[in-house]
């Protein structure tokens, strides 16, 4: 199959395949002219077989307890990493960027939200915080999900945290003593951070800030998975061009670039 501008089409594989958001990646990849879907790994299958099929770029999407292996085996056969698996620490990180000193032509894309909602509501919580002496992270998914809170939300509080220590400003005030441990949510780097788990919801984020008499509500609604799929793509084609690790989608993007219609 061409690419359609005579190149050949990029060799792609997706780990976690028959998952959730596997499933939806693999029909992405499948129905892009200018990708070819050559491996589909479900747990207990053959990383080799990805080796075999000439994949270029792996697309993993499994679960925490998994990415860190599958990103070493890529690493070192020389296959460039799109992620969106979440569970990720400093530390986890930190031996990535390691590791791609290893393999210094091939990139690794973290990307905790594909969706361009959701990376537009960290971008613009990163311009807010430092207005705003308050700050909480609201986030809401469906109860299949396996961790919390949810990498976006993690991210999204590191974000703020850092406009904040930039700017110069005081701890979030909170003179609350919890009656019962938990009550007041997760600490992330000084930012709390609430987790809701419920069926019918899918993914959705708020982030609330508050100074002397307003409030600003930045809020994200995701209904369907197909939000998430032209994000996977926009990593599957830019990869190669980021060496090294990369962190977070809107790296990729243009985010301040000229005003363009939705779908351009
Ligand atoms: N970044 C984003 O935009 C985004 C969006 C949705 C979900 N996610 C994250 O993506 C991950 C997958 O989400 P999901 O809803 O599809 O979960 P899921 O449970 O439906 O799918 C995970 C799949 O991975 C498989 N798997 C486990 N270990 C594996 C291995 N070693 N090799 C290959 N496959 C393996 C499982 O069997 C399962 O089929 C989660 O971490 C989730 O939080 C990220
Ligand atoms: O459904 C999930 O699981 C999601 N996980 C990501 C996260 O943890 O931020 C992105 C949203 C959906």
């Amino acid at each position: 199959m061409s690419a359609g501008s005579g190149q050949e089409p990029l060799r792609v594989a997706v780990l976690g395949a028959r998952g959730r958001m596997g499933r939806q990646a693999c029909a992405a990849v499948d129905a892009a002219p200018d990708l070819e879907l050559v491996a589909e790994i479900g747990r207990g299958d053959r990383l080799d077989a990805l080796a075999e099929a000439g994949a270029q770029v792996a697309v993993d999407l499994t679960v925490p307890a998994a990415v860190m292996g599958n990103v070493e085996w890529c690493l070192s056969h020389g296959v460039h990493v799109v992620t969106g698996t979440t569970g990720w620490t400093a530390d986890r990180l930190d031996t990535v960027r390691q590791w791609c000193t290893q393999a210094p032509a091939l990139g690794v894309l973290v990307a905790p939200n594909f969706g361009i909602g959701a990376v537009l509501v960290m971008r613009f919580a990163q311009q807010a915080a430092r207005f705003f002496e308050s700050v909480e992270v609201v986030e809401l998914h469906h109860p299949d999900k396996l961790d919390a809170p949810s990498g976006t939300a993690v991210r999204t509080a590191q974000l703020i945290a850092a406009a904040r220590a930039e700017a110069g400003l005081d701890p979030v005030p909170d003179a609350t003593v919890e009656a019962l441990e938990g009550a007041r949510g997760a600490d992330v780097d000084g930012v709390r951070v609430h987790a809701v788990r419920l069926r019918g919801l899918l993914a959705h984020q708020e982030v609330l800030l508050g100074g002397p008499g307003e409030t600003l509500t930045l809020r994200d609604d995701t209904y369907d998975r197909a939000s998430f799929m032209p994000g996977v793509l926009v990593g599957v084609r830019k990869v190669a061009d980021h060496p090294g690790l990369t962190v977070g989608l809107e790296n990729y993007l243009d985010l301040d670039g000229a005003p363009r219609r939705a779908g351009d």
